[in-house]
């Protein structure tokens, strides 16, 4: 039978590569930073602009769908998943790097039915890393399988997590503090490359073997679970519990042992829901 998203799916990698294509341009002219809920949560022009024209691109053939976008989502649109067919987007995953000209910067393109994630797209343009992974069909980058690692032992593993936007003193002490208790297992070491999407990418790829975070979004995240999952990652709750798209905490590891190995050393700090009025 023919895949009714596949379409769909082969949209969003074209809008995906041109929306790269856009980021790349942008990099080489002066970026000028904008703040949204604080000093170091940044946006841009590009940031509007690029997801102004993913918008458009599905629109145009899918225009009863629904769309969540970071930018919009900032300017005020509601973030409510329905049972509508939902394109959950970050246009430019990884904008302090992006502005900053660290070459980390994904364009990340969730698609979601009846709540339930049909296919991701994340795609790390200063890479030119093309990630997909659609429900029951594997997950490839360029084109190429990908698998998640087969460590079973946590000693042998690379964690990726990230600081954050948060600068409370209290939470940035959670994050440390969950950090060097997962350093000190030991692990062979903690990375982040600034993007959720990037960093979720890395654990299908299998470069690294878990990635959680507290504090990132639905459209940091939509994407890169199906690429885990189709990977043959595990995806949940940073307490072991179900994955909630809006939830705003992630875990993502090759699998069980070692993501609830990893859940005992988190410390968990609250981070208001995506959908909370
Ligand atoms: O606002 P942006 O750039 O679209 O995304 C925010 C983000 O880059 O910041 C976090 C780092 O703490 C990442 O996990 C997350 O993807
Ligand atoms: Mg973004």
């Amino acid at each position: 039978m023919a895949d009714p998203w596949q379409a769909a799916m082969d949209h969003a990698v074209a809008v995906a590569r041109k929306a790269g294509e856009m980021i790349r341009e942008a990099l080489q002219s002066d970026r000028k930073i904008m703040c949204k809920s604080s000093s170091v949560d940044l946006v841009t022009k590009t940031d509007q602009q690029v997801e102004q024209f993913i918008f458009a691109s599905i629109r145009e053939k899918f225009p009863t769908h629904s769309f969540i976008g970071e930018e919009s989502v900032a300017a005020g649109e509601p973030c409510l998943l329905t049972e509508n067919p939902t394109w959950i987007i970050d246009p430019v995953d990884g904008t302090t790097n992006f502005v900053h000209g660290f070459p980390f910067i994904a364009v990340s393109i969730g698609f979601v039915v009846k709540k339930e994630p049909e296919f991701g797209v994340v795609y790390s343009c200063v890479e030119d890393k093309m990630y997909t992974g659609r429900k029951g069909k594997g997950a490839y980058c360029n084109g190429l399988p990908l698998q998640v690692s087969d460590q079973t032992n946590i000693n042998q593993c690379i964690v990726n997590s990230e600081m954050g936007s948060n600068r409370d003193p209290e939470v940035v002490d959670k994050i440390f503090s969950t950090i060097r208790k997962i350093l000190c297992i030991p692990i062979h070491g903690v990375r982040g490359v600034g993007t959720a999407a990037v960093n979720m990418s890395l654990v299908a790829s299998g470069a690294v073997e878990a990635y959680f975070e507290i504090g990132i979004h639905c459209w940091d995240v939509a994407a890169g679970a199906v690429i885990v999952t189709e990977a043959g990652g595990v995806v949940m709750d940073v307490d072991g519990g179900p994955f909630d798209l809006m939830s705003r905490r992630v875990l993502v590891a090759n699998n069980k042992t070692i993501a609830t190995r990893l859940v005992k050393e988190i410390d968990v700090f609250p981070a208001k829901r995506d959908d909370a009025p």
